[in-house]
């Protein structure tokens, strides 16, 4: 997505959900110095096995399309949105990038990047603390913001994990793009919220409208992107 369209989309968010432009940039630029300090990974030192991808959302079919995947499986590269990498340990597969805003199930996530799992962290106003807390224990990182991408950090369009993911597999040249566990509409999982006790629960407003943005975000690089994405 070009930057200038990228960006319009990004003030409408601002305004919907009353984010404060600053904050996202005071955490971007916290990621960027980090990254700065560990030798600036771009884009090509993500593991990229294959052109037709699979992204792994938390909605409530991810648990069964992770078991339809392990049957069919293939060359695939395979990217979990933050909470989704859960599922994927709990069937055995590390996939080969997290999209993380760092408020999936941080023990999974490490675990993942210990293994061999390449990270793309997210940036923005309501994670600078966990960005603090964790970078020290990642590896193996790239860096993303929502807002004007400058030095070492990257913005490849997309708003919530999953979309972003979408998007990423656009920037690194994939043909085809699998979409699983990704079913937008009202009901979150424990993959997306750790600490819900419940396996389901009803998606609170602000979460409602972060997968309305998700889901108009895919059918826009549905029309105007060169990938192919095929819905599970
Ligand atoms: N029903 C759903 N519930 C949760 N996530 C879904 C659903 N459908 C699709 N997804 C995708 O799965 C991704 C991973 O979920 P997760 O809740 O971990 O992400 P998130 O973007 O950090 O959201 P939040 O800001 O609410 O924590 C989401 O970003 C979203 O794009
Ligand atoms: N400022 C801000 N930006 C975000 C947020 C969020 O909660 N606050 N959540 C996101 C993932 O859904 C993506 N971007
Ligand atoms: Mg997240």
């Amino acid at each position: 997505m070009e930057m200038e369209v990228w960006l319009e989309w990004y003030g409408r968010i601002l305004d919907d959900f009353g984010f404060s432009r600053k904050a996202d940039e005071e955490s971007a630029s916290y990621l960027e110095s980090f990254l700065r300090e560990h030798g600036c990974p771009g884009p090509e030192s993500l593991t990229v096995p294959s052109l037709d991808f699979i992204v792994f959302g938390a909605g409530p079919s991810l648990r069964k399309h992770v078991k339809r995947f392990k049957e069919v499986r293939g060359n695939v590269t395979i990217v979990a949105a933050d909470g989704a990498t859960t599922a994927l340990l709990e069937e055995g597969l590390i996939p080969h990038i997290i999209v993380t805003d760092l408020d999936g199930r941080m023990e999974d996530i490490i675990e993942a990047n210990r293994r061999g799992a390449s990270l793309v962290v997210h940036a923005h106003g309501n994670n600078l603390e966990a960005l603090r807390k964790y970078l020290p224990r990642l590896q193996n990182l790239i860096g993303t913001t929502q807002s004007v991408p400058y030095g070492c950090i990257y913005n490849f369009g997309g708003f919530t994990d999953g979309d972003r993911a979408v998007f990423l597999a656009e920037a690194l040249g994939a043909e085809t793009v699998v979409l699983a566990g990704m079913d937008f509409g009202e009901v979150v999982t424990r993959y997306s919220r750790p600490d819900m006790g419940s396996e389901t629960g009803r998606a609170d407003p602000v979460k409602r409208l972060k997968l309305e943005y998700a889901e108009r975000l895919i059918e826009w690089i549905e029309r105007n992107g060169r990938i192919q994405i095929e819905k599970w």
